[in-house]
């Protein structure tokens, strides 16, 4: 039987041994394993073998015989997606395998089991920690089949609580481990449900909704506490040939190098004598740590968060540092990166002298027109068309160097003025 490329890489992105692997390793592995067929009754591995490799049950099933003289002896049965052989554990059984039925398996020889020892989702040949800052954001532990555990790593950037786009990149995450790799993501919706704790890690379990011949819907709930406080909903398709008109058009902006940086606009910032001496110390003091993501602003702007501004942005951002070439990865960053400056659009008009106020994102979609990089300058151009009562709408579009349309998002935001602090209550005593 020939087993075509495709149906290889798809049957592997089904072995739940393999959802940590990057996928350069799972392309690597769809390579060289060969298929090995089996009769019913026939000993695939005798207890007495050593292992010629790792061994994926693609049809068919298999019963695992432990050597008679053995206390507790136990049999059980492996099925499709089932995996047995060199390279899984440290540990070496000793069992007899025969099929029960007519048995094909995928064999990874031995030589390559390698590959199934990786450091990082994202790549295997590099430690996590020489990784740029994001890439490591966007590392998750998988602990079980469709379950995977995130951190909020101290350089991270962080607003007092877990910063939304952290959820939606991580959880972003966690399903694309669980789709073969020649699907991609194309659109997500989530909800931000609850305030997460930076304090302590977020589970994300992911529910295989539907797999199709070209499409695979996941549903990933983010869960602190034993409370869901982040839901994702995205699907993914396999790339296909189809048609292609752009109508949205890159406005012309400058050139990202030849605008500041945003550690270079804090510093002109301090010292601007047009801007409040309130605004500038303000600046001055507060805790200023290195964003992952590299930002800079196209227009000329001199409003601050006390002046009103028009309700639109246009900014220049990319990751710093290089990512690992893989493209769930690149949409993953991207997600990231889109929640940092687009809520606060909404609140542009509404800004004045005093006022206190916060946005916060209560939900984001995104739809992934075209492949990207997410290391390389990427314009969001933002808007927020109305706001009403205390909610905000933001619309946005990103494109490449090449005026290609890449990503459109939508979000909606909580914007409310900050109620002074209850007085404290005092002993009357
Ligand atoms: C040089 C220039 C550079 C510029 C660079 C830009 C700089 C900074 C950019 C920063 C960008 C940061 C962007 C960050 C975006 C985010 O990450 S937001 C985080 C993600 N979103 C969330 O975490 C939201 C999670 N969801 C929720 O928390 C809840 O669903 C909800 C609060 C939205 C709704 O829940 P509900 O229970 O219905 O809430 P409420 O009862 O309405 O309110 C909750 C508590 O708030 C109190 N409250 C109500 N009104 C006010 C108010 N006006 N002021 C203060 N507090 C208020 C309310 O009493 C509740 O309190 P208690 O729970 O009763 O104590």
């Amino acid at each position: 039987m020939l087993l075509l490329w495709f149906a290889v890489v798809e049957f592997l992105g089904n072995v739940p041994l393999l959802q940590k692997l990057p996928s350069s390793s799972l392309r690597k592995i769809a390579e060289v394993v060969v298929l090995k067929r089996y009769g019913k009754g026939d000993f695939v591995v005798r207890e007495d073998q050593t292992w010629d490799g790792c061994y994926f049950i693609l049809e068919g099933e298999a019963q695992v015989c432990e050597p008679a003289e053995e206390e507790n002896r136990s049999e059980f049965l492996l099925k499709q997606y089932d995996y047995f052989g060199h390279g899984i554990s440290g540990h070496v059984h000793s069992a007899d395998i025969v099929a029960m039925t007519e048995l094909a398996c995928l064999v990874l020889p031995r030589d390559h089991c390698r590959l199934l020892q990786t450091n990082s989702i994202w790549q295997s040949d590099t430690a996590v920690e020489k990784c740029s800052l994001v890439e490591r954001i966007l590392q998750l532990d998988p602990l079980e089949l469709n379950i995977f555990r995130g951190i909020t790593l101290p350089d991270a950037p962080k607003f007092g609580k877990v910063f939304g786009g952290q959820f939606v990149g991580q959880a972003l995450a966690a399903a694309s481990k669980t789709v073969d790799f020649l699907k991609i993501v194309h659109s997500l919706h989530s909800y931000f449900l609850l305030v997460g704790d930076i304090d302590i890690p977020i589970i994300y379990q992911v529910h295989r909704i539907r797999d199709g011949n070209n499409f695979a819907t996941r549903r990933v709930d983010a869960v602190q506490k034993g409370n869901i406080i982040f839901m994702l909903f995205a699907s993914f398709q396999k790339e296909q040939p189809g048609f292609d008109h752009q109508e949205s058009t890159m406005p012309s902006v400058p050139d990202p190098d030849t605008l500041l940086s945003l550690e270079e606009l804090r510093e002109r910032r301090i010292t601007d004598p047009h801007l409040p001496r309130s605004y500038r110390n303000k600046v001055a003091a507060a805790n200023f740590v290195p964003w992952p993501i590299e930002i800079r602003f196209c227009d000329p702007n001199n409003s601050t968060n006390q002046t009103t501004s028009p309700p639109r942005l246009r900014y220049w951002f990319r990751a710093k540092g290089t990512l690992s070439d893989d493209q769930a990865l690149h949409r993953c960053v991207v997600a990231f990166a889109s929640d940092l400056i687009f809520a606060g659009v909404s609140l542009n008009p509404h800004r004045r002298k005093g006022l206190r106020s916060a946005a916060l994102s209560l939900d984001h979609a995104m739809w992934f027109h075209r492949p990207l990089r997410a290391d390389d300058w990427l314009l969001f151009v933002t808007v927020s068309p109305t706001a009403h009562e205390t909610r905000g709408f933001v619309t946005g579009e990103m494109f490449n160097r090449k005026g290609e349309l890449v990503v459109s998002l939508t979000q909606e935001c909580l914007l409310r003025e900050a109620r002074p602090p209850k007085p404290s209550v005092t002993s009357k005593l």
